[in-house]
């Protein structure tokens, strides 16, 4: 039987497989300094390449975290609860595909249950998996609704990222204050006005993504 693989579990796979080692990691960094001009070997610059292989660590640790086993544990025993639930104003940090910047902003994300919910830090960390990989905030926006919505099986589920990107603020167009807004409407929020109208007023409209 040939089975498609849903693009989040893809995703999820992503393959730490033939990743170079800390060393050659490190070398590239040493490499990339050089190349600005500077002197890897003076003292401020000495443990560079190491600092920034750790925090490549720290900004790119989505890669080994499967977001589908995050929403693996869900509960049923809500009294019939079936409203919707919204996570208000995560704070998203991510970095941009294109340019390796970051991308600084916010993520609003609901769902309407279908007999079961989720622990609510779990919503949260599944966006944390994928803003933890090099993102497009299209992408980002659809992983994020497309897991919970595959995983949990909801009646809908809408995500809406507000954001600014470092690309654009702080290099090429210069265009600080401009906050990118990017939704995924699934289920009763795609077909269903007033359920949508519902959850935009629940998050107040789009409003300015933090700094970035
Ligand atoms: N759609 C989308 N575009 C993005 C995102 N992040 C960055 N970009 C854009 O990706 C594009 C890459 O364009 P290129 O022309 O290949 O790169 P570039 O020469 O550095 O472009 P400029 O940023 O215009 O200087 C730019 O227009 C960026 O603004 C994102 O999350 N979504
Ligand atoms: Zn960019």
């Amino acid at each position: 039987m040939n089975i498609q693989t849903p693009n989040h579990i893809i995703d999820a796979k992503a393959s730490l497989e033939g990743r170079p080692s800390r060393e050659e990691a490190e070398a590239a960094i040493r490499t990339l300094l050089r190349w600005t001009g500077d002197d890897p070997d003076r003292e401020g610059l000495v443990d560079t390449p190491a600092r920034v292989a750790r925090a490549y660590e720290e900004f790119f640790a989505g890669y080994a975290v499967d977001p589908v086993e995050l929403l693996a544990r869900s509960f049923e025993e809500t009294d019939g609860y079936d409203e919707m639930v919204v996570l208000r104003d995560i704070r998203i940090e991510s970095h941009c595909e294109h340019h390796m910047v970051p991308i600084i902003g916010r993520a609003h994300i609901a769902y309407l249950p279908a007999g079961r919910v989720v622990g609510i830090s779990k919503l949260a960390r599944v966006l944390e998996v994928y803003a933890k990989r090099l993102q497009i905030q299209e992408k980002l926006t659809a992983q994020v609704a497309n897991c919970i919505n595959d995983v949990l099986k909801p009646k809908g589920v809408a995500v809406v990222v507000e954001a600014a990107h470092q690309c654009m603020t702080t290099r090429g167009i210069h265009k600080p204050g401009v906050t990118m807004v990017t939704s995924r409407m699934l289920g009763a929020f795609r077909d269903d006005t007033s359920t949508r109208r519902e959850f935009l007023a629940m998050i107040g409209g789009p409003r300015a993504a933090a700094e970035g």
